[in-house]
């Protein structure tokens, strides 16, 4: 009973990742979602700032705190192991919701691509990023990610295998290929305003210092030699080039 209790409760959490995040794509890209990242009534500059900001630290703070193995621990001496990917996945779903309720939009235009074209190419790379993601999730293994495959092998009785480590496909190309894909589809836009500006600036500086000074160090301590010869080899963010770390 307790095992079809924690696979409903993954499942549940699942749903609500997927709604958050193709809820996402509509806020970023301002399309077809009732609440974007430039809609709403503004308020002065600086409460827009701050309230925002709050906003992301409180997604930074559970993204980060959770994912770390000492937290996992304890987590996993308290409740089912089974769980602990489906509360991080639910927990940082619930986190990405109350950025799109309560995010302040300031509206004022930084840039403005006028040109028709211009403007296609751009939405075509927003997109291109989100599938960048997405596609990168199934190269590592989208249902443990998830917290899919947890659910169901404790249903079976079955301890779950960590994801194979991945250096292939995308991962051939930059370490971080699912991060890759936020920042083109955050940053990828014909009308960037100073409040997607702001969100596309402190998202980015959280993803650098999250992967490599949070998510390096614990695959380092995981994988060992094997990953210190794959950041010598392969570019951490940003393709082609040559800074490694
Ligand atoms: C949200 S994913 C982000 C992965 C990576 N930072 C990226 O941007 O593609 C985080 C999980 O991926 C795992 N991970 C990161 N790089 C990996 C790789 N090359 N192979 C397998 N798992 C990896 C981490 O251990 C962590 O559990």
């Amino acid at each position: 009973m307790k095992k079809v209790v924690i696979f409903i409760y993954g499942a549940i959490a699942y749903i609500i990742f997927l709604i958050a995040f193709l809820y996402a794509i509509g806020f970023v890209g301002n399309i077809y979602v009732p609440k974007t990242i430039d809609s709403g009534t503004e308020p002065s500059i600086m409460n827009a700032i701050l309230i925002n900001l709050v906003l992301l630290s409180v997604f930074a703070l559970q993204h980060s705190i959770m994912a770390r193995p000492a937290f996992k621990k304890r987590f996993n001496a308290i409740f089912s192991q089974a769980m602990e990917r489906s509360t991080y996945v639910l927990l940082s779903s619930l986190a990405l919701i109350l950025i799109y309720w309560q995010w302040q939009p300031i509206t004022t235009i930084v840039w403005d691509v006028e040109n028709e074209i211009g403007g296609y190419i751009l939405t075509g790379i927003f997109f291109l990023g989100w599938l960048i993601v997405l596609l990168s999730t199934f190269m590592i293994n989208h249902f443990e990610l998830f917290g899919l495959a947890q659910i169901f092998d404790n249903l079976k009785n079955k301890q779950t295998a960590h994801p194979k480590f991945q250096t292939n496909y995308l991962y051939k190309l930059v370490r971080h290929p699912i991060m890759l894909g936020f920042l083109i589809a955050f940053w990828a836009t014909p009308v960037m305003t100073i409040g997607h500006l702001l969100f596309s600036i402190v998202t980015t500086l959280y993803i650098i210092i999250a992967v490599k000074y949070l998510e390096e160090k614990d695959l380092k301590k995981f994988i060992g030699e094997d990953y210190e010869t794959y950041q010598k080899e392969v570019p951490m963010i940003v393709p082609f080039t040559k800074i490694k770390s």
